[in-house]
């Protein structure tokens, strides 16, 4: 599906393509994310998703095609560059960090984004300023009450929170998040659902997910993928609405609920 780009576009991607072998994982697939909007990216079990999202983050190289950021051409960028301009993945967190409090987990990410910049002052005043930041950040995404539990002590919605948060630490332009429900409870996934709402405005959001409630309440625009291509892109109406949605992905259910 070929969409116009307009200036509001953050992301572009054109006619990517991922081979494995025979297999088309991505099949000329054409996506644009804009900025400040939340878009989700939905599809059946291998639709894809997930090789897409590795492709804008620079895990993995496409085949052909093209991925712009900010207008920048970004198709053969290496993953740090990617972040460094904004192109930021939200990750699970690894077993090191998993023995750290969760201040700390967060003042490393302030580091990460922040060392040059902070460089020229005194290391006192520096590491203030990175846990001050830290702790900013914590209180953003619901963990102001646990700076001090080890990330591992967590509940598995607060990992997830932490992970947001770890994320948004190195202050994206743009945040990939795959599917950040993923395990979690009604009570842990409504909060996930307010807190990736309140940063509507403050960055702008792709994720996948399964959780079609989450994406519905949650979404400005989807995407449709099947089959590595993109074969609709809208509002929840519309993609609601839309037939070869309908017939390939939202099933019975939905397609009642939408008549
Ligand atoms: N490294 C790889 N080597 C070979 N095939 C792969 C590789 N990675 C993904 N695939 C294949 O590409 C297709 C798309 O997989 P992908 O994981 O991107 O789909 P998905 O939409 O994220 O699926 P799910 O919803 O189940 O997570 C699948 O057929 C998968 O088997």
């Amino acid at each position: 599906m070929q969409t116009t780009p307009t200036p509001d576009d953050l992301l572009v991607v054109r006619q990517l393509v991922k081979r494995y072998g025979g297999l088309l994982a991505t099949d000329h697939a054409d996506l644009s994310v804009r900025s400040g909007e939340i878009h989700a990216l939905i599809g059946p079990n291998g639709a894809g998703k997930t090789t897409l999202i590795h492709q804008l983050s620079g895990t993995v190289a496409p085949t052909s095609g093209h991925i712009a950021f900010a207008g920048q051409d970004i198709t053969h960028q290496p993953m740090h560059q990617r972040v460094h301009h904004g192109l930021v993945r939200s990750y699970q967190i690894t077993s090191v960090f998993l023995r750290l409090p969760v201040l700390d987990n967060l003042a490393l990410a302030v580091q990460a984004r922040s060392g040059s910049s902070l460089r020229f002052w005194q290391p006192a005043r520096a590491e203030r300023a990175r846990y001050a930041e830290a702790a900013a950040v914590a209180e953003r995404v619901g963990l102001g009450a646990v700076l001090q539990r080890t990330a591992g002590a967590l509940s598995h919605g607060e990992q997830r929170q932490l992970e947001v948060g770890l994320a948004l630490a190195l202050r994206p332009r743009l945040l990939l998040l795959d599917e950040p429900m993923a395990g979690m409870g009604p009570d842990e996934s409504h909060r996930m659902v307010e807190l990736l709402a309140s940063l509507r405005g403050e960055t702008t959001l792709l994720l996948v997910e399964h959780d079609m409630d989450a994406v519905f309440r949650l979404a400005d625009r989807i995407s449709a993928l099947v089959s590595g291509r993109v074969i609709a892109t809208g509002t929840p109406d519309a993609i609601r609405q839309d037939a070869a949605v309908r017939k390939a992905y939202l099933g019975d259910e939905h397609e009642e609920a939408a008549a």
